[in-house]
């Protein structure tokens, strides 16, 4: 035992063979194992060209990641030669550069070239108490859906057929407050608006379109032109010369009144200038020029994406800035031009818009000049102050006046108006039930002596137009009292 150990820590001799020397010297050799372990290790990450050469491979797989697609790779990527197999003193500088761009969905693409996959419709937009407007409205769209087809196989995938569109039947906020929307989403569709608007000095649905165009624009919450989206739109009146002979009189004034607040709500997407016609004298010929003309500017839109140069009172920036200036398109601009007094027209409010400071410097500069020319207004658009601008003269008028379709179709229906604003009829039920052939389900469920029911109704406008309404929509339509009121007794 003793030999044993002497051979183990002390004795001269080398070991017999390679196990006893490994048993004698392991601890010895595994620490000096360990430590030259250790500096090859700390040797191998200080040296600067090894650690680049094996990051790089690392990036490129990266890359590959993030662009899963490949159409989104230009040709050039597609040739890109890895670092390791550049030639000798060509140096990979920098991550690898990705071309493409972000892929919006089709619809949200706008090409405006000719080859373009965006569609163009038209919407005929037509008021009618005595059926003329209604007719011509659909004459309009059959005869628009043939010229713009018009055996050119350029158009004829261009326009989807106009449709013609009743302003009583519609709900406003569909088509005045953002653009329709389409029914096929996998093409896009520019809309182009066309008004065929007769003129009443009475009151109908025309007023309601004026109201909520008008409340429109002016709401806080919408942007004021809310269908700048529109490709353009185009108004045409109708009216009669004989009752009403001229503009200031009050010919086609709900025409203008339109086209007006249209050009406000589009941002001046006037395409073709207000036409106006008589019934009794140029109507037809003054339809077709305002329809030619409307064609035309339409395959020129949808081909360009735009409205081009314009035509004469179309509404192109130069036309505009001079509606503008002189007070015809805009509500806010508070004396007309021609009887603005000549010193008087420096400022009608404290408060001024910015976008209104060129206009306004030049009206102080051709104050200080001592110029005689009349300068533009000052115009505030804070204020929504009542307009000065002279208007067809408009009294307070009947809600149904005996003259009216209103009165004439309510009459026929069985109505009896009392006064102008108020309707009684006997129910139907009530004539069954005196005819013995049954009432209705208030008295077989409930036992109510509705045999003696009337409907009555102190006021025959309202405020919807529901489907199963009694008054069968021919009443007026209004959220507020506008109309005449009765005397207290
Ligand atoms: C009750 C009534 C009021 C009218 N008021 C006007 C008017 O103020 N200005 C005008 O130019 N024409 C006026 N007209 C004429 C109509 O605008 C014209 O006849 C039009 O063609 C009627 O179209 P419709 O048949 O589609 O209703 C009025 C017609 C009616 C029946």
């Amino acid at each position: 035992m003793a030999s044993n150990e002497t051979a183990a820590w002390g004795d001269p001799k080398p070991p017999s063979n390679f196990l006893d020397f490994w048993h004698l010297h392991r601890e010895v050799i595994l620490v000096v194992m360990i430590f030259g372990v250790s500096m090859a290790y700390m040797l191998y990450i200080s040296l600067p060209t090894r650690r680049v050469i094996k990051k790089q491979p690392k990036r490129a797989a990266v890359t590959t990641k993030l662009v899963p697609t490949k159409p989104a790779i230009s040709g050039d990527e597609k040739r890109e030669v890895p670092p390791e197999a550049l030639p000798p003193g060509v140096v990979a500088r920098g991550p690898r550069r990705i071309k493409g761009e972000l892929r919006k969905p089709e619809a949200t693409r706008r090409t405006p070239s000719p080859e373009s996959s965006r569609r163009t419709q038209v919407l005929v937009f037509y008021s009618s108490l005595t059926t003329t407007t209604e007719k011509i409205a659909n004459d309009l769209a059959q005869n628009l859906s043939e010229s713009l087809k018009g055996g050119d196989a350029e158009h004829t995938d261009t326009f989807i057929p106009p449709s013609v569109l009743d302003l009583a039947q519609i709900d406003y906020d569909e088509y005045f407050i953002s653009l329709p929307k389409a029914t096929d989403t996998t093409t896009p569709v520019d809309y182009f608006y066309l008004f065929l608007i007769p003129s009443y000095n009475i009151d109908s649905i025309n007023d309601n379109l004026l109201e909520h165009l008008q409340e429109t624009h002016h709401d806080f919450r919408i942007d004021t032109a809310p269908l700048s989206g529109l490709l353009g739109y185009s108004v045409f009146g109708l009216g009669d010369r004989e009752g009403w002979p001229t503009e200031e009189e009050g010919f086609c004034f709900q025409a203008k009144e339109v086209d007006r607040w249209m050009a406000k709500l589009t941002g001046r997407k006037r395409a073709y200038p207000l036409g106006m016609g008589d019934k009794k004298l140029d109507l037809t010929n003054r339809l077709g020029e305002w329809a030619e003309g409307v064609t035309d500017i339409l395959k020129l839109a949808a081909t360009t994406g735009n409205l081009g140069e314009g035509v004469p009172g179309s509404g192109d920036a130069d036309e505009s800035d001079f509606e503008y200036a002189s007070g015809e398109d805009g509500d806010e601009v508070v004396v007309e031009e021609s009887t603005a007094p000549k010193k008087k027209n420096k400022k009608t409010s404290n408060i001024d818009d910015v976008e209104d400071l060129g206009r306004i410097m030049k009206s102080n500069e051709a104050d200080s000049n001592g110029s005689k020319a009349q300068a533009p207004i000052a115009v505030d658009f804070t204020t929504y102050s009542k307009s000065k601008v002279k208007k067809a003269p408009q009294s307070v008028k009947e809600m149904v006046p005996k003259s009216s379709p209103t009165y004439t179709a309510l009459t026929k229906q069985g109505y009896s108006i009392v006064g102008s604003h108020s309707g009684v009829k006997i129910c139907r039920w009530t004539k069954s039930a005196l005819r013995g052939r049954g009432s209705c389900y208030k008295y077989s469920f409930y036992g109510i002596a509705s045999h003696q029911c009337m409907e009555t109704t102190p006021s025959l406008s309202c405020s919807n137009k529901c489907v199963f309404c009694w008054r069968h929509g021919t009443n007026p339509v209004g959220t507020t009292w506008r109309w005449v009121v009765d005397p207290r007794r």
